[in-house]
């Protein structure tokens, strides 16, 4: 079994507002093992900017266990935050100055070893000499150099919460890239995201939680497998192929002109049962499950509840 970097247990945190109790964590129990990048998934008020935030001893939790490496957390945090960056809120750089010094201040501050600033500004794709003030920075440049202070300390795990929020499709591309270096080079990235597709290029395993709970967790190929995939068909008289086929027993919807068949149908016999009936083929693709479709499936049709039949 492979080391787990980040584990927690039936984690629950209550956030009170007057008379009012919200559990923003119902029990989660997560497990990201090391190496390469674990998306965090989840809609919106899921609750990964509070598990995060736990992990790292900004919020304390109402109940349950947590360990970064094996040590259980917040008791042990000192012994292992040295071996953790993150960018969870925004980090407060100075606006005057230049990517480099600000990094030179932190570096300071943090006790990063000589040479951390350098290194940390050449893993992030950032110019050593650049002399730019923060202020005029790019967002895709601020969001660079926010991981660029995460790396100084040459973490073993890197968590990220949604670095692609509000950049362009460039500056999202070329973080997704930076992230995958990353993930590639030894560092363990827990990165949370809404951004499915941005999710499924760079992540290899994912956990997806929905009202504060696990949902499904796994490699993104072995989740993706159990997923239903569909068949397309395009055929001259949809509305009669629909209807056959529905009396075979399958499930069909209309997607425009062509026809989605629900499951791994088997080509050759759903083209012979139509030709069979005078319904002739043009065109047939399978249409693989994404994240998106899956993680759609979890969280939205059966509205994010696990004890709904969801898989975990
Ligand atoms: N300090 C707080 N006080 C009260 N409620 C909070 C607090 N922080 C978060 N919440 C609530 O807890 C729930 C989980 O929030 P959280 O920010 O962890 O979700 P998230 O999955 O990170 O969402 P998003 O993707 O929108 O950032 C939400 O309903 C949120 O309103």
């Amino acid at each position: 079994m492979s080391e787990l970097v980040i584990e927690t247990s039936d984690l629950r945190k209550v956030y009170r507002s007057g008379l009012r109790r919200h559990a923003a964590l119902d029990g989660l129990d997560l497990a990201v093992p090391a190496g390469g990048v674990h998306g965090f998934l989840g809609p919106n008020g899921s609750g990964k900017t509070t598990t995060l935030r736990l992990l790292l001893g900004l919020a304390r939790p109402t109940s349950g266990q947590m360990r970064l490496f094996g040590t259980d957390v917040p008791a042990g945090l000192p012994d292992v935050l040295g071996r953790v960056g993150a960018v969870v809120e925004a980090p407060h750089f100075v606006p005057t100055l230049s990517g480099r010094k600000n990094l030179g201040l932190l570096a300071r501050t943090v006790g990063a070893p000589r040479g951390a600033v350098e290194a940390a500004l050449d893993q992030v794709g950032l110019e050593r000499r650049d002399r730019t003030s923060y202020a005029a920075y790019s967002g895709g440049m601020r969001q660079r150099l926010a991981i660029a202070s995460a790396l100084l300390k040459d973490p073993d795990l890197l968590i990220l919460d949604e670095p692609t929020n509000g950049l362009d499709p460039a500056g999202i591309s070329s973080i997704r890239d930076l992230v995958r270096t990353l993930g590639d080079s030894g560092v363990t990235v827990l990165l949370s995201s809404h951004i499915l597709a941005e999710v499924q290029q760079v992540c290899h395993s994912v956990s997806i939680v929905g009202r504060g709970r696990l949902l499904a967790s796994g490699p993104v190929q072995d989740l993706l497998g159990d997923a239903v995939s569909r068949t397309r068909l395009v055929v001259a008289d949809p509305r009669g192929a629909q209807h056959f086929l529905e009396t075979a027993g399958h499930t069909v919807t209309r997607d425009g002109a062509a026809l989605l068949v629900e499951g791994h149908g088997d080509p050759a016999r759903l083209t012979r049962l139509l030709a069979e009936r005078g319904l002739f083929v043009s065109e047939l693709t399978e249409v693989r499950p994404t994240l998106e479709s899956f993680f759609l499936g979890l969280t939205g049709r059966r509205d994010a509840r696990p004890d709904q039949g969801a898989a975990s």
